[in-house]
C-alpha cells in the first residue's frame, strides 16, 4: 500500500514560502491550511495566496478548508488548480453536491471530521469521495498532540474502504511524528498531514524519509 507524506507548510517560514516548499520537494503533496477566524480562531491563506503558491509549488497542492460555507468557497481553490480540497463535514451544507462540484472540476473531493465528529454518517456516502482526512488534533494550530482515541474511526473507515474495494485514501492531520505515525498507519491512514516534524527541527528531506519509513514499516509488516 502506498504511503503519501503531505508536510503542512503551515509550520513553514511565511515570508520565504517559495524556499520552504522547495525544501519538501521528496514530498507527495504540499498541504495547505485554509483558515478563516470564523471556522477556526486562527487565519492564513485566502485564494490569491493559494493560486501564488500552486503557481510555484514543484508538488501538487492538498488544500484543507477550515472556513465556514465551503460550498460558496472550495470549487474556488479547485479552480486554481488544486489537485485535492478537502472541506470540513461541521461546516458544508451539502457535502455530496459540494464533493461532486469539486470533481467536476477536476479536483479531488475529501471530506474532513474533528476529533469530536462522529464518522458514522458518512459511511455510506465514502463513494462520493477521494479522500477522507480524519484530525487528530483540533483544527486551527500546528504543534498539538495527536489525539489516540480518534483512531477507531480510521478502522471504521478502513473496513468499509475495503468492504467495498474503493479507492479512497484515509489522511490523518495534527501531531502526526515518528511515533504516532506508526499508530495511524496501524488503524487504517495512508496519508499523512505533518507540519512541526518536518519543518521544526532538523532537515525536512530526511524528517520526510523518516516518515515515510515509519509509516512503511508498519505497512510491510
Ligand atoms: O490542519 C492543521 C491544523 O489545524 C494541520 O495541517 C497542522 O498544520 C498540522 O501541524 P502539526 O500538528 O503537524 O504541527
Ligand atoms: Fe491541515
Amino acid at each position: 500500500m502506498p504511503v503519501r507524506i503531505n508536510p503542512s507548510i503551515l509550520s513553514a517560514d511565511f515570508v520565504n514560502l517559495e524556499h520552504d516548499i522547495a525544501r519538501i520537494a521528496t514530498a507527495d503533496l504540499v498541504h495547505v491550511d485554509v483558515m478563516d477566524n470564523h471556522f477556526v480562531p486562527n487565519l492564513t491563506f485566502g485564494p490569491q495566496m493559494v493560486g501564488r503558491i500552486q503557481a510555484v509549488s514543484p508538488i501538487p497542492l492538498d488544500v484543507h478548508l477550515m472556513i465556514d460555507d465551503p460550498d460558496r468557497w472550495a470549487p474556488g481553490y479547485a479552480e486554481l488548480g488544486a489537485f485535492s480540497v478537502t472541506f470540513h463535514a461541521e461546516a458544508a451544507a451539502d457535502a455530496v453536491g459540494l464533493a461532486r462540484k469539486l470533481r467536476e472540476i477536476g479536483a479531488r473531493a475529501g471530506i474532513a471530521v474533528k476529533p469530536g465528529t462522529p464518522i458514522g454518517p458518512y459511511l455510506e456516502l465514502l463513494p462520493e469521495f477521494d479522500q477522507v482526512l480524519v484530525m487528530t488534533v483540533e483544527p486551527g494550530f500546528g504543534g498539538q498532540s495527536f489525539i489516540e482515541a480518534v483512531m477507531p474511526k480510521l478502522e471504521a473507515l478502513s473496513d468499509v474502504v475495503k468492504r467495498l474495494g474503493l479507492d479512497v485514501w484515509l489522511q490523518v492531520d495534527g501531531g502526526v511524528d515518528e511515533r504516532t505515525i506508526a499508530i495511524a498507519a496501524e488503524a487504517g491512514a495512508d496519508t499523512f498531514v505533518a507540519g512541526s516534524s518536518v519543518y521544526n527541527t532538523g532537515d525536512p528531506t530526511e524528517n520526510i524519509a523518516a516518515l515515510r519509513a515509519a509509516a512503511g514499516r508498519h505497512l510491510l509488516g
